[in-house]
């Protein structure tokens, strides 16, 4: 068969003899209609003109078919919903020769070859080809910022330099020989390749490090640097949910907690590669995870946070009556979670726990969390939110290791989590506090926070169960107030009880 000639322009325009859409094929087919491929929109587009109303077909969802050797037919993919039901749209195209075919058929291939080749870089910055699962749900401008971010060194070195973090898993690792020694080996996201190289300094066989950003470039200098162990790791760079590996892992290693354990979603992906390249009953480190959760009173904070809107409450800033954005913006302030180290003694009762398994949860489980909040006050204070803060085990053949980022133990970058209420709730000692925390992923690689809590009545009438107070706030995780200071010394004018919240913190930290 001869080669089709190239047309002589890319985007061209081709008279046609005629066009029949598909849905409406009981009309007479219009005569001399245009096809043109144009990008005026910002899409890459086939466009049919007849009369005055031409139709546009998306190329990105856009497959040609030969029916002929002058008629073809033209389907754009699911190009409308009518009560939930995706339809398609068609047109059949009659061409004047089947010159005129094999060249609008080259013009159609070379425009689709570019459209994917621009994949997620569109003019509008949509990635409209779903190429992996992560890209299936995660915006291409939040990954894009992301892998940006941990390109770079400096945000590796910041990870190395957190020596509670690091420490825990060189421990972790080298106390666990056995279950590396001789074994193949995945690390997910591995970063610099810091945990690569325990591995192999713990005797893997081989070591895969899968790293998505630039630095798996670094990673591969990093692990030349050190030729004793080179030899054992094979860097890929690429995402786990899309590259492939030459042999099944026996243990998975990562570091793929955010803050309060699930920012980041790369949880989600600590599962795929489970499900892709662990061979059944494998290990992995971490093997799994706990969020806690305990009511705090802090008035300092609340007062700190509530005074960022007073700005708002200024009626004459340079003329200006600044009052109408009060509100707005003492919400927003409420709106962001609380990123710092704060002192346990704040805390108002002994922590509920929500423990993720990373050896059996699905990746769908991740998408959405409800945990049911129940504490009995064993003090009268003001709450003013929920604090939370998570601890991962490495469940080794040999020692078992708990990595925590508890308050009152050495602080990690991670810091601890506060969710604070712009209302907060009075309780009396012995009095319930009951509510809901629930976490909803968004595709900006993070979750929306919903955090409800009520205090029941106490004294007579306790028994119906009734409420008093509710307070509520929703937060979004991925736009934290970074706080950052180190614990301080409270004193005493919180209504706290510092010895029995002291006692109850290291039963909550230290007892697995
Ligand atoms: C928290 S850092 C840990 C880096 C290194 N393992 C360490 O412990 O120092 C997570 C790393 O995983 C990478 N990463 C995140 N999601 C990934 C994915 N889906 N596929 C491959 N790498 C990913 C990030 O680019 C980042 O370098």
């Amino acid at each position: 068969m001869e080669a089709p000639q190239a047309p002589k322009q890319m985007y061209n325009e081709f008279t046609l003899a005629s066009i029949t859409h598909l849905s409406s094929s009981s009309s007479p087919p219009t005569l001399s209609p245009v096809a043109r491929f144009c990008s005026d929109s910002g899409f890459s587009e086939l466009r049919f003109e007849q009369g005055h109303e031409p139709v546009n077909f998306n190329l990105q969802k856009t497959q040609l078919f030969k029916l002929g050797p002058t008629e073809s037919l033209c389907i754009l993919e699911g190009s409308e919903t009518v009560k939930e039901t995706i339809y398609s749209r068609g047109i059949t195209i009659q061409f004047r020769n089947k010159e005129e075919s094999t060249s609008f058929h080259y013009a159609f291939d070379q425009c689709k070859k570019e459209v994917n080749a621009q994949g997620s870089n569109l003019p509008n910055g949509t990635a409209l080809e779903s190429k992996s699962k992560f890209d299936d749900k995660i915006e291409a401008s939040s990954a894009k910022m992301y892998f940006h971010y941990y390109g770079q060194l400096l945000h590796q070195q910041n990870m190395m330099q957190d020596y509670v973090r690091t420490g825990s898993y060189y421990a972790a690792v080298i106390e666990n020989r056995a279950d590396f020694a001789g074994r193949v080996v995945v690390d997910v996201g591995a970063g610099s390749g810091i945990l690569s190289l325990f591995a192999a300094q713990a005797g893997a066989k081989h070591v895969y490090a899968v790293e998505a950003s630039e630095m798996a470039e670094y990673a591969r200098k990093l692990i030349a640097g050190n030729p004793l162990l080179s030899q054992k790791i094979t860097v890929i760079k690429g995402k786990v949910e899309d590259v492939e590996l030459p042999e099944k892992a026996d243990i998975l290693i990562s570091e793929p907690m955010g803050t309060l354990l699930i920012n980041e979603r790369m949880l989600e992906s600590y599962v795929i590669a489970r499900d892709r390249f662990l061979v059944p009953n494998g290990k992995m480190f971490p093997t799994l995870g706990r969020i806690h959760m305990a009511p705090f009173s802090d008035e300092y904070l609340y007062i700190e946070i509530a005074n960022k809107a007073l700005f708002w409450q200024q009626q004459n800033y340079y003329g200006v009556d600044l009052t109408a954005l009060h509100g707005t913006a003492f919400q927003g302030y409420f709106s962001q979670p609380v990123v710092d180290a704060f002192d346990p003694r704040l805390l108002v009762a002994p922590a509920i726990s929500h423990v993720i398994n990373f050896t059996t949860v699905k990746e769908e489980d991740l998408y959405e969390i409800n945990v049911p909040l129940k504490y009995t006050s064993p003090v009268g204070t003001r709450i003013h939110g929920l604090a939370c803060w998570f601890d991962v085990l490495f469940d080794g053949s040999t020692v078992q290791r708990w990595l925590t980022t508890a308050p009152g133990a050495p602080t990690t970058h991670w810091y601890q989590l506060r969710c604070v209420l712009s209302q907060p709730l009075y309780v009396m000692p012995g009095q319930e506090i009951v509510g809901h925390l629930h976490m909803i992923a968004h595709s900006a690689q993070s979750y929306t926070i919903n955090l409800t809590m009520s205090v029941k009545m106490w004294g007579p009438g306790a028994e119906q169960g009734g409420i008093l107070q509710t307070s509520s706030c929703k937060l979004d995780l991925k736009e934290p107030y970074y706080r950052m200071s180190q614990p301080q010394a409270y004193s005493l004018t919180q209504d706290q009880q510092p010895q029995q919240l002291l006692q109850t913190q290291v039963l909550i930290c230290f007892v697995v």
